[in-house]
């Protein structure tokens, strides 16, 4: 049994209501379960694959869900960065190996999942790119149509690409994600679309899978966990799993929350910086990683509570930083990921470089989206390929 809570004044609605924010006060949503008497065990949820789906009974999801089978995403050991930096237990959660290439799908496989229970016939969201393909893809799989707002000539490559082969009907805003944000909503409230931000509490209940899965697979709860912000649904989800593992009594401690944003789009790091009990927008975010260019993010308040209640912080990293990182990845760990993805690591890198990390701490870092979502960003970094003529004698002169 679950329902639908107001994170500020604790207003409860049923799990029927289509409604995003709280109509008394306007304040977000969160999902609560009855977690005293949960009537499932630890070991029930270890007997099944390592999924999404093992934890179904703290999903909102009653019915077969829309699936593309999405979690279980590896957690890699980061041997080589980490003793660069120090640290000897370093991973990351590899979120950019789920279907459509990023952790949107754990939202989403939720998310479409319960706009066919709740009876909705389209759904849309606006995007800096993942959600959008995200969202196109699992709409495929439910067979409903999709509406993506995305900010004109701002979108990586790779996720228009996704968007509009999955089928999504794709409009280009010209304004920024904030702007498109505001726009899709007032849309799916006044002509009845289902909206699939996260600002549609149920979406974030498939992200915190994010944190359970990483308990389970390093077989304890981390010290820290660092993750980038944009929107800062991400970072309260995880948070939100975490609580819930605590309250069924699976762990006995919460990890240090840190969260990572771009130095030109950092209205978090401000907001936790100057202790702002109300996040101020930032109006003209720029960062070359698009997927976190964001001003407004819609979950701050969700975001600053789970910062604040772990005792963590928000740090920011310059484009120059993220870029680095992202080839440290790619080169010394094998990890493909874009550039938003890299700010975690580069978050990471940058307080071990100032002594604010003790060199045993268990920290995970997760890693968001796939390589190939950006591949501008990674040819314009990278050396061109070197072209020969089609004989041994070529080849041997462009290896000496
Ligand atoms: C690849 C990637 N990383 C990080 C983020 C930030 O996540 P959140 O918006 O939940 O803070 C996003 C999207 O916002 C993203 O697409
Ligand atoms: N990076 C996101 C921005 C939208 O965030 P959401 O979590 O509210 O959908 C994207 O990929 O569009």
């Amino acid at each position: 049994m679950f329902r639908l809570v107001c994170i500020n004044c604790g207003a409860e609605y049923d799990q029927s209501e289509i409604i995003y924010r709280c109509s008394k006060c306007n304040h977000l949503l969160t999902v609560k379960y009855d977690l005293e008497s949960p009537g499932f065990t630890r070991a029930d949820w270890n007997s099944r694959p390592l999924s999404l789906w093992r934890y179904k009974e703290i999903l909102p999801v009653t019915g077969e869900p829309v699936t593309l089978q999405e979690g279980g995403t590896p957690l890699y050991h980061m041997k080589r960065i980490g003793e660069e930096l120090g640290l000897k237990n370093l991973y990351a959660k590899h979120e950019g190996l789920n279907p459509s290439g990023s952790f949107k799908d754990r939202g989403m496989t939720v998310g479409v999942s319960m706009a066919l229970q709740l009876g909705m016939k389209t759904v849309a969201c606006a995007s800096t790119g993942n959600t959008s393909a995200s969202l196109a893809q699992y709409a495929a799989k439910a067979g409903i149509p999709a509406v993506v707002l995305l900010p004109a000539g701002k979108v990586a490559l790779g996720k228009v690409a996704q968007a509009l082969m999955h089928g999504a009907k794709v409009i280009a805003v010209r304004g920024n994600f904030d702007r498109a944000l505001e726009m899709v909503q007032e849309l799916c409230l006044t002509e009845g679309l289902y909206l699939l931000n996260s600002v549609n509490p149920y979406r974030l209940e498939g992200q915190k899978t994010i944190g359970l899965e990483t308990v389970d697979q390093l077989g304890e709860v981390p010290d820290r966990m660092v993750l980038p912000v944009g929107n800062a649904g991400n970072i309260s989800a995880v948070y939100k799993g975490m609580l819930e593992l605590e309250e069924l009594g699976f762990t006995d401690k919460i990890p240090v929350m840190t969260g990572v944003q771009a130095a030109g789009s950092m209205p978090v790091v401000k907001a936790i910086a100057e202790g702002l009990e109300v996040l101020e927008p930032q109006k003209d975010p720029e960062t070359i990683a698009t997927a976190i260019r964001i001003g407004a993010p819609v979950n701050a308040e969700k975001a600053l509570l789970a910062i604040r209640q772990t005792g963590g912080t928000a740090l920011s990293v310059t484009d120059d930083e993220i870029l680095e990182m992202q080839r440290d990845l790619a080169r010394k760990e094998g990890i493909g990921v874009e550039p938003a993805s890299a700010a975690s690591v580069a978050g990471i890198k940058k307080m071990a470089e100032a002594g604010l990390l003790d060199k045993d701490e268990k920290i995970v870092c997760v890693v968001t989206g796939h390589l190939l979502k950006d591949p501008e960003t990674v040819i314009r970094q990278c050396d061109p390929p070197v072209e020969i003529d089609a004989d041994l004698k070529s080849l041997r002169a462009v290896l000496r």
